[in-house]
């Protein structure tokens, strides 16, 4: 299966087995992302999703095959790695005690952006969290959390964008938000890979969409993507 045909893949896999020692979950995975590509992974339970993602990003040893980042192995510790691919999983972690603001702040200037400010109150703006911006992540409802980890990774320029799930604890309005800027960001050339159990998704901001199973991964188009979801 391959998504993108040009010959710069932001992301490439070649005869990949993802899996856990003495047992595959699922392989072989040949997949491409060319910039501005958008890639849904989708699947049952237990199908592989967050064990792809996570051999992907280097936390798990591939059983076989190879994966590549702009034609390089993946070196999540390279600082171009780490400065171009912008992760969000499922539980991502906060700082007891720094409040909302002070979180984006936190990567904004970290990651270099001269107008931190601006970006700041733009990503409190977009995800409807303004109200909350002096809070500490332990008073925050559980959608709050779920935006504030959205906005820490898209706050971020970033070359490869890599989502587990974005749509927890969503409500429909901002999901159909977010989807809109994910296609932007895609027309910009940022390429998206992206977990999830959500149609909507797939319709709004997916050219490809990969099916695990317990042999291999399927490609399909979004809509038929849609449909497997919505059966
Ligand atoms: N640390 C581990 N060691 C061994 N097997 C594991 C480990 N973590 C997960 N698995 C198994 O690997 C398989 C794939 O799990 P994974 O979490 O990738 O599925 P998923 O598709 O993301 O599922 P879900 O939709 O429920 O999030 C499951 O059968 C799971 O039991």
């Amino acid at each position: 299966m391959q998504a993108g045909q040009d010959d710069t893949f932001e992301l490439e896999t070649r005869g990949l087995a993802i899996g856990y020692p003495g047992r595959v979950i699922c392989g072989p995975i040949n997949l491409r992302l060319s910039p501005g590509a958008g890639v849904g992974i989708i699947g049952a339970n237990g199908s592989g999703k967050s064990t792809l993602i996570r051999t992907i990003l280097g936390h798990l040893i591939p059983l076989e095959g190879s994966i590549s980042f702009q034609g390089l192995p993946v070196d999540e510790s390279s600082e171009h790695f780490r400065r171009t691919v912008a992760v969000q999983v499922t539980d991502g972690a906060f700082f007891d005690e720094l409040t909302v603001r002070e979180h984006l702040e936190m990567v904004a200037r970290g990651h270099g952006l001269q107008d931190w400010g601006q970006a700041v109150q733009a990503e409190l703006d977009f995800f409807e969290i303004t109200a909350v911006a002096g809070h500490l992540p332990g008073e925050l409802s559980s959608g709050q959390r779920r935006k504030l980890l959205l906005a820490a990774v898209l706050i971020r320029p970033a070359e490869l964008l890599i989502l587990d799930e974005p749509e927890q604890r969503l409500d429909l309005r901002i999901r159909h938000k977010l989807y809109h800027r994910l296609a932007g960001l895609r027309g910009g050339g940022t390429a998206l890979l992206a977990v999830t159990h959500d149609p909507l998704m797939l319709r709004s901001c997916m050219d490809r969409v990969l099916l695990l199973d317990a042999d291999e991964g399927e490609l399909l188009d979004p809509h038929r993507g849609a449909q497997w979801l919505e059966r």
